[in-house]
């Protein structure tokens, strides 16, 4: 059978570029349908403004800071200004790098439109001009996830927020209300409180950012609440209506005690849905479950020859992620070297200030798994880079066989760790241990000097008494054996 393309890629976000790009570098006829823009959710109402509104807090931050550095502060924030700024950041990033002529220019067909399978071979593209039918040896499906609305009695009757409209807004919210602590929540609730609006987060769980390391959050938290955020957690969020003034009422019960909460506007950020519903994946026959698309390791779906990545098969929710996945299915179809997804390196930041990564098992994980492991701290107290730039607050943990010193797992919380975490992810996939590590010359004064400190503590740690008196026999040293009883010593 002759198809028109060797490989259509239905969605133009993160994943959907990267595996497009993919193609046409293979040699592939690569088709590439969107529905909207080029860049997806990264680009229009994730990543890109999140970072840029992120980036702006810390900069008001900075100048409510300034005066302890002598400055004289007292600046007053234009929020559309903000707004503004954002949106022209975002439209920047797009014109760099999402922009449909530059994969034109690879050698991507681009066509706009919403797709849908009419078979396992083909697909229809709807436009407001007509519909086409077309069809490909391959099938790459990227279509990404939208903002999980949860049923909360009269969410539906009141107008509420999304990361799809947030990043919209003209005038800044006195106050804000924010469901779920997950990054979503958590990195708006420090944007806007810095910004001047006062966010109260309310999260069923009793705990903030769920999947990262619970003491780090917990330190995260802290930070948080010294910035006046009002953390509501355990806390079931039973009612939302709108009152005479226009402002939202939230009914909540936390620990059975009910209390409410007034404020200008509500932020649902509660998790994701995959995009599939509108894809008729039974015409093709292909298998997925509530949270997404059903991939194997190798990105496949139960058609052997259609593949599903980012987003939309609900496994991880990151733009690197995506990407990643994008290129495994594109070496998986197009070049037929069978490649997996790389699960046990991660990396993830949430990019608060300070920032919380992790990469690699958690602690938690561990412990169920039964894996014996050591962990070793850093403190971010004690690398001089942070104690120059007043960055003091942070800790560096890392989960390593005490043996080997074979990485297991890291998590920083502290200035610069989604930078730091890379360092981890890129020992952890080339086999280089805490001792590699240690043995490396890191320059000073860094961030990244406190990640080969941090190391440092694997050899710390090994050291014995008996080593010691052994070197003292050996070599006929004369001092005393010293007290290695501190575990914080650093040399
Ligand atoms: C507020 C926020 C902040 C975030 N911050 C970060 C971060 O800092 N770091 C990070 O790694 N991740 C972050 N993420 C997650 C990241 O944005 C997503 O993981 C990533 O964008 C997913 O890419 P994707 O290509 O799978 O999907 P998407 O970006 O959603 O792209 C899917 C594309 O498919 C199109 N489409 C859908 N259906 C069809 C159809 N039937 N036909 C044609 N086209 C279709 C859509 O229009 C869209 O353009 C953030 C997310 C949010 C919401
Ligand atoms: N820096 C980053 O990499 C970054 C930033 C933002 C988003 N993201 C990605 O986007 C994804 C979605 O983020 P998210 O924060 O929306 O989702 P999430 O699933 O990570 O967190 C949602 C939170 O909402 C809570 N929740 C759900 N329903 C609730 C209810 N009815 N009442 C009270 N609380 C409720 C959950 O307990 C959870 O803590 C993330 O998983 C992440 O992968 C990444």
């Amino acid at each position: 059978m002759v198809y028109e393309y060797d490989l259509i890629v239905i969605g133009g976000g993160a994943a959907g570029l990267t595996a497009a790009g993919m193609g046409a570098n293979f040699g592939a006829k690569t088709l590439m349908i969107e529905a909207d823009k080029l860049g997806g959710d990264c680009t229009w109402h994730g990543c890109i403004p999140s970072k840029t509104l992120l980036h702006v807090s810390k900069v008001s931050q900075t100048l409510t800071e300034a005066e302890k550095y002598g400055f004289q502060s007292g600046g007053v924030i234009d929020f559309s200004t903000v707004m503004e700024h954002i949106r022209n950041t975002r439209q920047e990033v797009y014109e760099e790098a999402d922009d449909p002529e530059i994969y034109r220019n690879m050698g991507v067909e681009v066509k706009f439109g919403r797709a849908s399978f009419v078979d396992s071979h083909s697909v229809i593209i709807k436009t407001q001009k007509g519909e086409e039918e077309i069809s490909a040896r391959y099938i790459i499906i990227a279509t990404g996830s939208k903002p999980m609305v949860p049923p909360i009695p009269g969410l539906d009757d009141i107008s509420y927020l999304t990361n799809e409209t947030i990043f919209e807004l003209e005038e800044q919210p006195e106050s804000l209300g924010i469901i779920g602590a997950g990054p979503i929540g958590i990195e708006m609730a420090q944007a806007f409180q810095r910004l001047g609006t006062q966010v109260t987060v309310f999260d069923r769980l009793s705990r903030i950012l769920s999947k990262d390391d619970k003491e780090l959050a917990e330190m995260l938290q802290e930070r948080l609440e010294k910035e006046d955020i009002d953390f509501k957690l355990s806390a079931s969020v039973n009612r939302l209506s709108e009152i005479p003034c226009g402002n939202i009422k939230v009914e909540t019960e936390i620990n059975g005690k009910s209390s409410t909460w007034e404020g200008s506007e509500i932020l649902v950020a509660t998790g994701r849905t995959a995009n599939y519903e509108r894809l008729q994946l039974e015409n093709a026959g292909i298998h997925y479950q509530k949270n997404g698309i059903t991939v194997d390791d190798r990105c496949r779906t139960n058609k052997k020859h259609i593949y599903a990545v980012g987003d939309v098969t609900g496994r991880y929710q990151f733009t690197h992620m995506s990407e990643h996945m994008a290129k495994v299915a594109a070496t998986n179809a197009l070049l037929k070297i069978p490649m997996k997804i790389d699960e046990n390196h991660v990396p993830w930041s949430t990019f608060t200030d300070p920032e919380l990564a992790h990469v690699g098992a958690t602690e938690k994980e561990l412990q169920e798994n039964g894996t014996s492991y050591k962990t070793y701290r850093f403190p971010y107290d004690k690398i001089d880079r942070a104690i120059t730039e007043g960055a003091t607050e942070g800790l560096i943990k890392i989960f390593a066989k005490k043996m080997t010193g074979k990485i297991l797992g890291a998590t920083i919380y502290g200035k610069q760790a989604g930078d730091l975490i890379g360092e981890y992810a890129l020992a952890m996939r080339n086999g280089v241990t805490l001792r590699n590590m240690a043995d490396t010359i890191y320059p000073y004064p860094t961030y990244g000097l406190g990640a080969r400190r941090a190391a440092d503590q694997w050899y710390i740690q090994s050291q014995s008494t008996w080593m010691v008196k052994l070197i003292k026999w050996l070599f006929g040293y004369r001092g005393t054996v010293p007290d290695l009883s501190d575990e914080d010593r650093i040399i």
